[in-house]
């Protein structure tokens, strides 16, 4: 178990700068998820941790001690890949056993039975000890890969897409896996991942990662309630939050399209007239035939739960929730409204929430 820290850490690998002052601090047993589009800087972040880079700016400490001096292996951090890094010609337990049989780490025989039969069952994959990993399925193999890196009790883990190569239902068996083994181990877990909705469902905190910078950290219900820019609040949620153009007047929203929707007392802070972006929400966006904004039904797609209906109102579509027995039609005129209190203020040029700003 580990507390890690990342202190203006700076990246560039030549004239690209793949990190910029990245600050992260990651407590002792938590589930830290790094979110972000391709490029943005999440596996540099983790080969920067597990010391196969070395920043060009900035400090990394592991329970309190800088670690610029230490190599890969005094790290003590087990990185996990999207791709399987298996020996093909050995079996599941020759590859479990592989880590503990290094020269530096010298495991007792018994204790490497132990810890592998130990492993094999936290991840069910028992039965397949003495098959060789090339006659594995990709879920197994991936399972056969974490083992490898459990047995070694490292002080952290450094998980990259570990789940992205696998069919949906597999990753999302994996994830409550790899959630619930978290648990149990008490470990120290920082997951990268391009997935929004692994990202919610499995981290006890995300941070959000564009471009190198780190845009905003925090909770799941944080980061989805009170995202700090249009940039985030676009990056969770499926379908994301409608972005609605518009300004304010006498403590109401109008929308460039030209509807009017209230607001609620807490959005007092922005002036008549400023150009603003209002978050909304789908489920936060009702259907009403008293409602005061009138669209046009463009899409409707069932999801068995619930329904997601794509509305258009001019050239804009919103998207809303709403409850699966709700009968629409495609080109159907609907009434809506949203919920006054849900909706997040963003400035219209710089896109940053007026909570944010202060
Ligand atoms: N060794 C390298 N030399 C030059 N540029 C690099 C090197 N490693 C990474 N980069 C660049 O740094 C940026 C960040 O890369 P990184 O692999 O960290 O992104 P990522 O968020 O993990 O993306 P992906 O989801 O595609 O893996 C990218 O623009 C990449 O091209």
């Amino acid at each position: 178990m580990a507390h890690i820290e990342l202190k203006g850490i700076t990246k560039t690998f030549g004239s690209h700068t793949a990190l910029k002052n990245l600050n992260i601090d990651i407590a002792d047993g938590e589930f830290f998820v790094l979110l972000g589009q391709t490029g943005a800087g999440k596996t540099t972040t983790l080969r920067l941790i597990a010391g196969l880079e070395k920043p060009t700016a900035g400090q990394i400490f592991i329970d309190g001690q800088d670690v610029a001096d230490w190599g890969a292996a005094e790290r003590d951090v087990a990185l996990v890949l999207q791709q399987y890094s298996l020996y093909p010609r050995y079996t599941v337990r020759e590859n479990l056993e592989f880590p503990l049989k290094s020269r530096i780490r010298r495991v007792e025989p018994g204790e490497i039975k132990e810890r592998v039969d130990r492993v094999a069952k936290t991840l069910r994959i028992e039965h397949l000890l003495d098959r060789k990993t090339d006659r594995l399925s990709g879920g197994e193999m991936q399972r056969v890969s974490i083992g490898r890196a459990i047995v070694r009790k490292p002080r952290v883990f450094l998980m990259d897409e570990p789940l992205s190569a696998l069919d949906a239902k597999l990753r999302e068996a994996l994830r409550t896996e790899l959630k619930n083994l978290q648990m149990n181990l008490g470990a120290t877990f920082l997951f990268v991942t391009h997935d929004q909705i692994e990202a919610m469902s499995m981290g006890d905190k995300i941070g959000v990662l564009n471009n190198g910078q780190l845009v905003q950290t925090g909770t799941p219900q944080e980061i989805y309630g009170n995202p700090v820019n249009t940039f985030v609040a676009r990056a969770v949620g499926s379908p994301p939050m409608n972005l609605i153009a518009g300004t304010l007047a006498g403590g109401e929203a109008v929308a460039s399209e030209g509807y009017r929707l209230p607001l609620g007392n807490g959005h007092g802070i922005a002036t008549d007239g400023r150009p603003l972006t209002f978050g909304i929400r789908p489920e936060d966006i009702f259907l009403d035939s008293g409602a005061p904004g009138e669209a046009r039904v463009h899409d409707v797609e069932n999801h068995g739960v619930e329904k997601i209906v794509t509305l258009r109102t001019g050239e804009k579509f919103i998207h809303a929730t709403v409850p699966t027995q709700t009968a629409l039609r495609i080109e159907d005129t609907v009434r809506f409204s949203w919920n006054p209190e849900k909706v997040v203020l963003f400035d219209a040029g710089s896109g940053v929430s007026l909570r944010h700003a202060g």
